[in-house]
């Protein structure tokens, strides 16, 4: 058992947020000043940890996420301690801040990772649901194994995640966008994915490689239930404890635990409604009052309707608004001089100092304000909270040591493996011709049903590309994107599957 941390001098290092960012910058440093002591301090009684870390390629990185008790963390480093409350209020020209448990805490370097939480359509309608962490899930789906339709609302990662998970329940899709997948794919990839929507889904085969998710809520272990800790484990069921605050992020896989089954019968019905947004939700009672029922008499008793701006009228059992996330900057900042991006961001600087002293961030709170590279971009991602939490510990540490810290590799090419409706998605660079107006060219390689490829060319070089299915194709166009050797030659051949690109560059 972990002695209490001792309050009564500064900490010298301090962290806020025991996600993967956080997590992440704890653990550097508690490596890196192993005779310090490292406060981490997060409001939520699980934590997330990256297990079984592996460097795919030049920038690729794939690992698997728990999460556990804090234990875990203090148990694995001495001079770690973890604090379980939430921070109330900072106060950075004293260098200190207090928690919800009303402890004060004095730092001398603090890293802000109170991560996002999700930018709900509405917050007062009890029919809107938003999916962020353990506790969220596990209310979708509670209410999802009652219902016979649900709306699901947005075009990004958690959309595309639920439209093709969940069975056994009609789905009506509302996006903005011509095509699915506007923030990871362009129209031609969306077009490759349709079909999938359309078909049974394939039994899954292979076991799922990440912590999976449950109902257990037995406060009273902390631990897994029926499965060992070991890292290699497939099978680590790990409880919600309904704490009320706000857990840490899902991320892969997080449905692969969860029943995400309704009440009817159908195995996959999806309704894609493109080109709109929500422009109205009645309760039942406002609908069945309003000139609208004798203008749709057949509209069913729903709990709530969606009207959408295309004049469309759906009602729904609850509806689920997978549209984005807003950082967390508004919780416990007040009173300070925090710059805020214009996605309400921390704004951080390249060694990820916000603009208040001793005070950096990382993960979904912050905002990357520094030049990047032209091959890189910030999104919101597991990635990238790792990598920001780690290369934050380092200038943390280089700051403290007076030692000068280069800009991280990881930052130099946008790189994120994932899956979407069963297929491996890799996305590198500028994958959709982010910010190259209209100095591109594409060139797209696609078998029905198998992959899609596709790739950015500006000025013969390739600055990114979108590879679904297994191409195998990711570590050759990887090193090509980051060399940018002038590819004019090849022409379309780039991509002509009877040439094997990777003869021409190893
Ligand atoms: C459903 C879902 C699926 C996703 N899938 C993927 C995916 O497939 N791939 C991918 O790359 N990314 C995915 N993401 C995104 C990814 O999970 C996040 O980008 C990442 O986890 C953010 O990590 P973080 O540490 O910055 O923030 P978080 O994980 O949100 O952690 C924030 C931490 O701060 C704590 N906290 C908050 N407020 C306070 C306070 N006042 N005081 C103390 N502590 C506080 C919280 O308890 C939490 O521990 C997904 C996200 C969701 C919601
Ligand atoms: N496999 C993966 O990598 C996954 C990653 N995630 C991450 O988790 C986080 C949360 O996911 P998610 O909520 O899907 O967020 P995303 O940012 O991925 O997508 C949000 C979507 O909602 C749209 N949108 C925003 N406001 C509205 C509105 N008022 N009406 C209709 N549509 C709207 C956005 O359109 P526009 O872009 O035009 O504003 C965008 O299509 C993200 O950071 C995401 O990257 C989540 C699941 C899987």
């Amino acid at each position: 058992m972990a002695s209490p941390p001792n309050l009564e001098k500064p900490t010298k290092f301090v962290v806020v947020g025991g996600g993967i960012a956080g997590v992440t910058c704890a653990e550097q440093l508690a490596c890196q000043f192993p005779s310090e002591e490292i406060l981490l301090i997060t409001a939520a009684p699980l934590i997330k940890t990256v297990t079984n870390f592996k460097q795919v390629s030049k920038t690729l990185e794939d690992f698997d996420v728990e999460e556990q008790p804090s234990s875990v963390l203090e148990d694995k480093y001495p001079n770690l301690r973890v604090l379980l409350s939430a921070v109330k209020s900072l106060q950075t020209k004293e260098h200190s801040l207090q928690t919800e448990g009303g402890q004060t805490v004095q730092y001398e370097k603090l890293c802000l990772c109170s991560g996002a939480r999700p930018k709900l359509l509405t917050r007062d309608n009890p029919h809107v649901l938003g999916i962020r962490d353990t506790d969220s899930a596990q209310e979708f789906q509670r209410r999802l194994c009652k219902a016979k339709r649900i709306a699901v609302v947005g075009n990004g990662g958690i959309a595309l995640e639920l439209v093709y998970e969940v069975e056994g329940c009609e789905v009506i899709w509302a996006v903005k966008d011509k095509a699915i997948g506007n923030t990871f794919f362009d129209a031609g990839a969306a077009q490759f994915l349709i079909p999938s929507l359309e078909k049974e889904k394939p039994k899954k085969s292979l076991p799922c490689k990440r912590a999976r998710y449950t109902t257990e809520t037995d406060s009273s272990s902390h631990s897994p239930k029926g499965s060992s800790m070991s890292t290699h484990s497939y099978t680590h069921i790990i409880g919600s404890l309904d704490s009320g605050e706000p857990g840490s992020a899902l991320g892969p896989d997080w449905h692969e635990g969860i029943n995400l089954r309704g009440a009817d019968k159908v195995s996959h019905r999806v309704h894609v409604e493109y080109q709109c947004e929500i422009q109205h939700i009645y309760s039942q009672e406002e609908f069945l009052l309003s000139p609208l029922r004798s203008q749709k008499p057949n509209a069913g008793n729903w709990p709530v309707y969606i009207q959408l701006t295309n004049g469309k009228i759906y009602g729904c059992d609850f509806v689920v608004s997978a549209t984005g996330v807003v950082p967390n900057t508004d919780v416990f900042l007040d009173g300070n001089n925090f710059e805020l991006a214009s996605d309400l961001g921390l704004r951080v600087d390249e060694h990820m100092r916000t603009s208040e002293p001793d005070v950096y961030a990382a993960g979904d709170i912050c905002t990357a304000c520094w030049e990047p590279s032209p091959l890189w971009q910030q999104m919101r991602l597991w990635t990238q909270a790792r990598q920001m939490g780690w290369y934050a510990a380092r200038c943390m540490a280089g700051d403290i040591l007076e030692e000068p810290i280069e800009l991280d590799f990881c930052f130099e090419l946008f790189s994120h493996i994932t899956k979407f409706f069963n297929y491996k998605v890799v996305l590198l660079g500028k994958f959709n011709a982010q910010g190259l107006g209209q100095d591109h060219e594409l060139l797209v390689r696609c078998t029905k049903g198998q992959e899609y490829v596709k790739v950015v060319m500006s000025g013969g070089r390739m600055m990114g590309a979108v590879l679904i299915g297994e191409t195998d194709l990711e570590e050759t166009f990887e090193n090509l994107i980051l060399n940018q050797m002038d590819l004019s030659s090849f022409g379309e051949d780039l991509l002509n599957p009877s040439i094997d690109i990777e003869d021409y560059f190893d």
